[in-house]
């Protein structure tokens, strides 16, 4: 469970989150949206320490972050919205296990971490592959196996899609759907809620670094209207 309590957090004196209580329940497939600048990605941040609220606090698995950043890093996998940018090694295999690796692990513990992340983002077998000649789905499913691989009980992703094409997308999707029903909990941040809605079991939406939206995606779709996220034709 991810629980923020009564979050707040500025930059250089400029508000971007006020107050946020959430709560993200193991296995729940939540959806963040809201307009550029609304706050998304500094309340995801705070998730594994990479920001600490100034007032407030966020507890993952009922320890606040700033007590165990170890354990909220292990606990919680980060996928960001570039996911170019979080790669660390040449290949497939050597990067999803840089991680368990840094956790100190056995050899055979990494071995079958690595293997059941890539088979879970449909990668099983491609572990010699260079991530340079992947395509941007791959990729993305790739940093999303990094992020398993350190065994979380919730995945965050930032605007995980940014640059793929329909098929990746749907591909990506159907994968995080399906961990989701295995029980990671799954907080997506996205301004585009087309094809997700109908995947996942809440929507939340930001509005000036508030919570303007919470509820199941039939219920918070007419709430949407408003703040620039595309949602689907009815
Ligand atoms: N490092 C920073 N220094 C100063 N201001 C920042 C910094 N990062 C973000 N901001 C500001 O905080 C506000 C919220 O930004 P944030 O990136 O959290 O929004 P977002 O909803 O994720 O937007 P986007 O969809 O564009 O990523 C914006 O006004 C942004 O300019």
């Amino acid at each position: 469970m991810i629980e923020f309590r009564s979050v707040s957090y500025a930059f250089d004196d400029v508000s971007v989150l006020e107050d946020v209580s959430l709560t993200i329940e193991d296995g729940e497939f939540c959806l963040l949206a809201g307009a550029n600048g609304s706050g998304k990605t500094t309340l995801l941040r705070h998730c594994n320490g990479l920001l600490t609220p100034d007032s407030g606090t966020v507890l993952v698995d009922g320890t606040p972050v700033s007590d165990d950043l170890i354990a909220a890093r292990s606990r919680v996998g980060m996928v960001f919205q570039h996911p170019r940018d979080q790669f660390v090694a040449a290949t497939v295999g050597a990067d999803v296990a840089f991680g368990p690796e840094n956790l100190g692990l056995e050899r055979a513990e990494i071995d079958r971490r690595v293997d059941a992340a890539l088979e879970a983002v449909n990668m099983a077998g491609r572990e010699d592959d260079r991530i340079e000649a992947l395509s941007g789905g791959e990729q993305s499913r790739v940093a999303i196996a990094g992020a398993l691989a350190m065994d979380p009980t919730h995945l965050v992703l930032d605007e995980p899609f940014t640059g793929l094409d329909e098929p990746a997308r749907r591909s990506v999707l159907g994968r995080l759907a399906a961990l989701s029903a295995d029980g990671t909990g799954v907080l997506l941040a996205t301004h585009d809620l087309r094809d997700v809605l109908g995947l996942a079991d809440r929507a939340i939406a930001m509005r000036d670094g508030r919570v303007a939206v919470d509820g199941s995606p039939d219920d918070a779709l007419g709430d949407l209207a408003g703040l620039e996220v595309r949602v689907p034709d009815r």
